[in-house]
């Protein structure tokens, strides 16, 4: 049945996405300051700045006193002290920037083809933050699903895994983790490696070549729905060679027919890849046995999936 209370307009992701672009929110992360000194820092007209701060103090994002205006500590909070519980970072920067590829879905559904988008640093940033609150629920159930039945000495190669968020709770369980991302999130994430963790970066495009083995384990978190059959098949072939003889790989997605984020998960791959999308449990078998795997036994946590096959 249609959810009423979800056909809203997203007033609040627009204005905090607005009071972080304009630069507003950096502009505050020092400390309270003048309205009118915030307007010529940020090069804001001052009636439009007044009228974004009075709407966010609304919202709780802000406090003004006598022209001064403060990040509200609720705020500071989410946005900057990663040792709070109320800790967020931007990663709500990354819906916020998703608006605008989702805007041209009637486009994409004329012509197939998703809108350009240019991968910033900025953004690639929000993406991490994102990524980390996404994992967050999730991340130990998964790991311990990956790792069932296996004990350390273990390494592991994880793919895409750039964010960390199951890199880390992998070497915390005495894993030797091998990840291989895109040679720019690694550039940005190799100085948040927890020191004393056994994880080692490689800045590079998997669909070129991967990481040297041999693994016992190799872990594919949230990439499938990035790639098409073709490149799916291929990872799979690619990662049964660097594999020890038996070894593990473990997937984690959303599985179309299974999870029921998955139709919603369809149509944003479709905006936001050449290729992507969710695949059903059959065509993730078919792939997986075409590169040498047994068939995936499938279990949920939450909305997503962990497939976990072996090397025949
Ligand atoms: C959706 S995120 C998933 C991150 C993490 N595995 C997780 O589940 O939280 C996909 C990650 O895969 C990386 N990635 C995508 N395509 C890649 C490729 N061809 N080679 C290396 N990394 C890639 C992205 O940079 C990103 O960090």
């Amino acid at each position: 049945m249609p959810n009423r209370d979800q056909l809203v307009f997203p007033d609040e992701l627009l204005l905090a996405g607005a009071a972080v672009r304009c630069g507003l929110i950096e502009a505050l992360r020092a400390g309270p300051r003048p309205v009118a000194e915030v307007a010529q820092v940020i090069e804001a007209d001052h009636r439009a700045l007044e009228r974004l701060i009075e709407a966010l103090v609304q919202l709780g994002y802000l406090e003004l006193e006598n022209s001064v205006v403060a990040l509200a500590p609720e705020a500071r909070r989410m946005l900057f002290e990663p040792e709070s519980e109320d800790y967020t970072g931007f990663a709500f920067m990354h819906a916020y920037s998703r608006l605008g590829s989702w805007l041209a879905l009637p486009e994409v559904i004329r012509t197939g083809k998703p809108p350009r988008k240019e991968r910033s640093p900025e953004k690639i940033r929000y993406f991490m933050d994102a990524m980390r609150e996404h994992a967050r629920p999730v991340a130990d159930a998964v790991v311990d699903l990956c790792l069932e039945g296996l004990s350390p000495p273990l390494r592991l190669l994880d793919l895409g895994g750039g964010p960390l968020n199951y890199a880390v709770p992998f070497a915390r369980r005495g894993v030797a983790v091998t990840v291989q991302d895109m040679p720019e999130v690694v550039a940005l994430m190799a100085p948040l490696v927890p020191p004393g963790l056994e994880i080692k970066l490689v800045g590079r495009d998997f669909r070129e070549e991967l990481a040297p083995g041999p693994f016992e384990v190799a872990f594919l978190g949230n990439i499938t729905h990035i790639y098409g059959p073709d490149e799916n098949r291929d990872l799979f072939s690619g990662v049964a060679e660097v594999l020890t003889p038996g070894g593990r790989i473990a997937i984690l997605d959303y599985v179309r027919g299974v999870s029921t984020r998955a139709a919603y998960m369809g149509v944003n791959m479709l905006v936001s890849s050449a290729s992507g999308g969710v695949w059903r449990a059959d065509e993730y078998t078919a792939w997986l046995e075409a590169a040498g795997f047994g068939p995936p036994r499938i279990r949920s946590i939450e909305e997503r999936q962990v497939l976990v096959a072996h090397l025949r």
